[in-house]
C-alpha cells in the first residue's frame, strides 16, 4: 500500500536554511507552524522524541536479552496498564513464560522469576539483590525505619537479631492469651450480628478489624485506648488501598499516598505513647503483658547484649512495621483458612474432631500454645491453605549491582528482579495435584511436601524471611481454633468466590461469603 507524500507537503515545514524541501513529511495540519526558527525545533524535538523512543527500545532489548517477554515496550509506561490492575491469570502467564522473563514499567526493567531454583537465589544472595519497597511503600514507612535503612547487610542482620527476642517461644506465650481473647470478643460478635441477620455476609472486612486489633492488643496492650485502635483500624485501609505496584510519586492532598502518610500520622502518635506507657509500666517491677512491655523487660536485662536505647519514635516504628508486615499477609490467610474449611466439609469434620479430642470436651476453657501445637491436622490446614493461596506471592527486590543469576544471563544493576512464590508453592512433583485443597500431605513426613521444604516459600527465605512467621501461623491456627469451638460456618459460593482480588495480598473477590450459626457441644 503506498501513499504519496507530495500530496501533504504544503502542510510540512522545512528546514530555514534551505530553499529546497529536504523531507516531504506528512503532518496533519494542526502541526503546521509554518517555516523558520519553529519548524528547526518542531524537527528537532521530533528527532529528539524519535531517537529517545528508539533508545528505550534498544535499551530494553540490551536488557532482556533471550529472555522471555514483549519483543518491544510501550512508550514510556511499559506494563503500567497491567500493573494498575494485577490479575492472577495476567501472573501466571507472566511466570508460565519462563522460569526468568522481563517486563518494563516506566522504563523500569524488571525480571521475573518464576522457578524455585531462581526465586530462592535470588532471596539468599544479598551481595547481589536486596529487597526493595515499592515507593509508596517508603513514603508511608518513614526514611528512618528500620526496614528502610537497615533494609541490608551488616545493620540489617544486627538489628533484626534485636528484634528475635520479640518472637521467642515465652514471647510468643505472653501474646497467645490476648489472641484468643480478642478472637473470642470478635467471633462473639460476629455471632450476634448473625443472630439479627441470618443471611450469609461478607468478612473480608470484619476478619481485618479483628486482624488489627489483635495486633494492636499485642502489640500495645492496654496502652492503646479502644477509641484509638478503632481509628487505626478505620484509617489502615487508606495504607492498605496505596500499596500499588507504581503510584503517583508525590503525597499531594487528596492523593492514596497522602491518605496514607495521614493513616500512619494517626497511628505512630498512639504506637509512641503505648511505648512510653510500656517503659512507665516496667518501671514499677510489673510483669510483662504485651510485645512493647516484654521488649522493655529484656532491654533492662544486665545479660542483655545489643543495643539498649530505643526511643519512643525508635519502638513505635518498630511495631508500625509490623502492623504493615502482618495486616494485610494475616487477614489474607486467615479469610482463605475460613472459606477452605467451609468448602470442604469432610476436612472441618476432621478440625472439629481434632479439637474435640485435644479439648477433652472442654469447649470454653482457654487453649494454650501447648495445646494448639497438638492441633496437628489444624496446623497442617494452616500451611495447607497458604500453600494453595500464598497470602504474598512476590516480594520486589533490586540489583544492586550486576547479577550473573545464571551462566548466560546477567540481571543488569538496578533492575528489579522479582522472586515469585506461586510456581514453587503449586509444583507438582512436591505438591501432587497441586491446585487440590489436601491438609494430608503435610502429615506424610516421608512425602514429597515435608521432604522438600525449600518450595514453601509463604514466608520468604534467606536473611529477610518473615521474622512473625510462626506468630503468624499461631495466630492463624488459634483463630480457626477458636471459631470451630463457637459457630458453624457455610460459604455462600458466588461467581466470584474463587477469583482473586490482589489488593497488596490475596483476597476472594467476594469477601467470603459466610452464614453463620452457634456451635452447641453436647
Ligand atoms: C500470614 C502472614 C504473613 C505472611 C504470609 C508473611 C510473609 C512475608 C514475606 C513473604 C516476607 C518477605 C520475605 C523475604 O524477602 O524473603 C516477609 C517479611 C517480613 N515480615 Fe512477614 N508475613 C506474615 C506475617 C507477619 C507478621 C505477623 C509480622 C510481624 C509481627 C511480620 C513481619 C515481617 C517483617 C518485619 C518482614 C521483613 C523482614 C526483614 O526484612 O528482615 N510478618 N513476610
Amino acid at each position: 500500500m503506498g501513499f504519496n507524500l507530495k500530496d501533504y507537503s504544503s502542510a510540512a515545514s522545512v528546514p530555514s536554511s534551505t530553499s529546497q524541501p529536504l523531507y516531504n513529511i506528512p503532518i496533519p495540519s494542526f502541526l503546521s507552524i509554518g517555516q523558520g526558527k519553529n519548524a528547526t525545533w518542531l524537527f528537532t524535538t521530533l528527532a529528539l522524541v524519535v531517537g529517545l523512543l528508539a533508545l528505550e527500545q534498544s535499551v530494553y532489548r540490551y536488557k532482556k536479552r533471550h529472555l522471555p517477554g514483549a519483543t518491544w515496550t510501550i512508550p514510556v509506561i511499559g506494563k503500567f496498564a497491567d500493573s494498575m490492575k494485577p490479575t492472577m491469570t495476567g501472573y501466571k502467564k507472566q511466570w508460565d513464560s519462563g522460569a526468568l522473563s522481563a517486563i518494563s514499567v516506566f522504563n523500569i526493567f524488571i525480571v521475573m522469576a518464576s522457578s524455585n531454583e531462581f526465586s530462592r537465589k535470588i532471596l539468599n544472595s544479598p551481595t547481589y539483590a536486596e529487597p526493595c519497597l515499592v515507593h509508596s511503600a517508603k513514603q508511608i514507612l518513614m526514611s528512618d525505619n528500620w526496614l528502610v535503612v537497615f533494609l541490608t547487610g551488616k545493620g540489617h542482620v544486627d538489628y533484626r537479631r534485636g528484634l528475635n527476642i520479640l518472637f521467642t517461644k515465652k514471647a510468643l506465650g505472653i501474646y497467645f492469651g490476648i489472641q484468643e481473647q480478642i478472637a473470642r470478643k470478635h467471633l462473639a460478635r460476629w455471632l450476634a450480628v448473625a443472630a439479627k441477620d441470618p443471611s450469609s455476609q461478607p468478612i473480608m472486612m470484619t476478619a481485618r478489624h479483628m486482624n488489627m486489633d489483635t495486633s494492636l492488643r499485642v502489640f500495645c496492650g492496654n496502652h492503646i485506648p479502644e477509641h484509638a485502635a478503632l481509628e487505626i483500624n478505620d484509617k489502615y485501609w487508606a495504607i492498605t488501598q496505596s500499596l500499588e505496584l507504581v503510584n503517583f510519586p508525590l503525597a499531594f492532598p487528596g492523593t492514596k499516598v497522602w491518605k496514607a502518610c495521614q493513616a500512619r500520622k494517626v497511628a505512630m502518635y498512639w504506637l509512641e505513647l503505648a511505648a512510653s506507657r510500656s517503659k512507665a509500666a516496667m518501671a514499677t517491677g510489673a510483669e510483662p503483658e504485651c510485645m512493647l512491655e516484654q521488649w522493655v523487660r529484656i532491654l533492662s536485662d544486665p545479660s542483655y547484649k545489643g543495643k539498649r536505647d530505643f526511643s519512643d519514635r525508635e519502638m513505635a516504628m518498630v511495631v508500625f512495621s509490623f502492623l504493615f508486615a502482618s495486616q494485610d499477609a494475616m487477614s489474607s490467610g486467615l479469610i482463605y483458612g475460613f472459606q477452605h474449611l467451609a468448602d470442604h466439609p469432610e476436612i472441618m469434620a476432621k478440625v472439629v474432631e481434632e479439637q474435640e479430642r485435644v479439648r477433652q470436651g472442654n469447649w470454653e476453657s482457654p487453649l494454650t500454645l501447648e495445646t494448639l501445637e497438638q492441633m496437628t491436622y489444624l496446623n497442617a490446614v494452616v500451611r495447607e491453605s497458604m500453600r494453595v493461596k500464598p497470602p504474598v506471592t512476590m516480594v520486589p527486590y533490586r540489583a544492586t549491582k550486576a547479577f550473573p543469576i545464571t551462566d548466560n544471563y546477567t540481571v543488569p544493576a538496578n533492575s528489579m528482579v522479582i522472586p515469585s512464590f506461586f510456581n514453587s508453592l503449586h509444583d507438582p512433583e512436591v505438591y501432587p495435584e497441586p491446585e487440590a485443597f489436601k491438609p494430608e500431605r503435610w502429615l506424610d513426613a516421608q512425602g514429597p511436601a515435608n521432604q522438600n521444604p525449600k518450595n514453601y516459600l509463604v514466608f520468604g527465605a534467606g536473611p529477610h524471611r518473615c521474622i512473625g512467621l510462626e506468630y503468624a501461623n499461631m495466630n492463624i491456627a488459634l483463630v480457626l481454633a477458636t471459631a470451630v469451638s463457637m459457630m458453624r460456618w457455610e460459604h455462600e459460593i458466588t461467581p466470584l468466590s474463587n477469583e482473586v482480588e490482589i489488593i497488596a495480598t490475596l483476597f476472594p473477590k467476594d469477601g467470603c461469603r459466610l452464614k453463620l450459626t452457634p456451635r452447641t457441644h453436647t
